[in-house]
């Protein structure tokens, strides 16, 4: 079986029951990739803000438990928040999800840990209010800083744990405090890890979305890059058709205009090609026309644009260019398709298909116009039809 497209991934993703918390394998790296950077930025920031609230509680502390300040200081500042932020600089480097995820569990727990210290250097007249911080704690861990689910059940499990070893066994509390402490905090556990649940899938749906829209924008793009192509395309000879070339030849006449610069058309057409078509049927005739303009095209420079106006007639827009220089170059294509020999048994002039080509040239004034340059091709390639064909003609405008 095929693998899913990225689109379809997508889809089955959407039309699932949105509750879970791991996308298909594929989608999971994408959205790491896509949003990590961003989450990294916000764990920073929460992380730092969730730091100053923790170490305002010095003033708590000290008003609290004067004589332990300095320990609970040195704790506070030195232990959390110097390894919280030196953690916080790191996460915010971008490293991978489950680094960037464990390492802010740890810091978190280190917090609660240290609380719990703090707590059991209480006096026992205050050591009631220290629960009320655990469950600050956890509001930090599971709603601000919203550590991804799995982690926040782990980080909420191992501070419950850590808390109820402070606190059950401790003499500071009489038991219907230390009762009302536990389930308090059990209830902030229950509620935040419940709210940190939701905040993911949301983030998750709301990512689906997004990738939704950008799939199809970038789809949409491709679409219409093809249809641009096949709009400006000429079918049988993969060149550019008469549709591209004027909005090409109006573009470069203003920019000729502009700076004073030469433009040129050579107007190209197949000698004698009904009788070909009719000699050789039209099948063939499209042959020899994709042949024609294969050579045509191989012989211009890389800022001209070899066009099919239509049926068996070429142009090519030249820029930049003297007469010298275009007639050099219409010379080439004239003789390029000469040498290509392929057979013309009912030309009734030569035994080969040949070309003939006018040259028109001018520096863009008010009085001019393309379509006046235009004509001017055309008048010199007819000018060389009557000449005897396989011939290049300069217009008398451009001599
Ligand atoms: N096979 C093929 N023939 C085409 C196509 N488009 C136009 N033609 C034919 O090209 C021929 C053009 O003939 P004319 O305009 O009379 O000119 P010519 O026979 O080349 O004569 P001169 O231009 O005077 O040398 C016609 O027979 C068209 O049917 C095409 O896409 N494929």
């Amino acid at each position: 079986m095929l693998n899913p497209t990225p689109h379809e991934q997508l889809e089955a993703a959407l039309g699932e029951r949105q509750y879970r918390l791991r996308f298909p394998d594929d989608l999971e790296k994408r959205f790491e990739a896509d949003t990590g950077d961003q989450r990294s930025q916000m764990l920073f920031i929460s992380g730092v803000i969730c730091l100053l609230i923790y170490d305002s509680f010095l003033i708590a502390d000290y008003l609290l438990r004067p004589a332990q300040f300095w320990g609970i200081a040195a704790l506070r500042l030195g232990l959390v928040s110097g390894f919280g932020m030196l953690a916080l600089l790191w996460v915010r480097t971008g490293p991978p999800g489950w680094q960037r995820e464990g390492c802010l569990a740890l810091i978190i727990v280190l917090g609660m840990a240290t609380s719990g210290l703090i707590f059991s250097f209480s006096p026992q007249s205050i050591a009631m209010f220290d629960p009320f911080s655990f469950c600050l704690i956890l509001l930090a861990s599971n709603i601000v800083i919203a550590l991804r689910f799995k982690y926040a059940l782990l980080t909420t499990l191992a501070c419950l744990l850590i808390m109820a070893l402070y606190v059950v066994p401790s003499a500071l509390m009489p038991l219907e405090a230390k009762t009302f402490a536990l389930l308090t905090t059990l209830g902030t556990a229950v509620f935040t890890l419940f709210a940190n649940y939701r905040l993911e899938i949301s983030e998750r749906n709301n990512y689906l979305l997004l990738l939704r829209e950008r799939l199809r924008a970038s789809l949409m793009h491709e679409s219409n890059q093809v249809l641009t192509h096949i709009s400006q395309t000429d079918s049988l000879t993969q060149l550019p058709n008469r549709r591209r070339f004027d909005e090409v030849y109006q573009r470069l006449w203003q920019e000729a205009a502009q700076r004073a610069r030469h433009i040129g058309v050579l107007m190209i057409d197949i000698d004698h090609f009904k009788r070909y078509n009719d000699h050789y049927g039209h099948q063939q005739g499209d042959i020899c026309l994709a042949t024609v303009a294969a050579a045509i095209e191989s012989q211009r420079r890389a800022q001209d644009l070899v066009a099919r106006l239509g049926g068996e007639e070429f142009a090519v827009l030249l820029t930049d260019t003297d007469l010298d220089t275009a007639v050099q170059i219409a010379e080439r294509i004239r003789s390029a398709i000469e040498v290509l020999g392929l057979e013309h048994g009912a030309s009734g002039e030569r035994t080969m298909v040949t070309v003939s080509i006018g040259v028109a040239l001018t520096v863009p004034t008010p009085q001019t116009t393309p379509a006046w340059l235009m004509r001017q091709a055309d008048e010199a390639l007819y000018a060389a039809k009557g000449s005897g064909r396989n011939c290049v003609q300069i217009a008398a405008t451009s001599g």
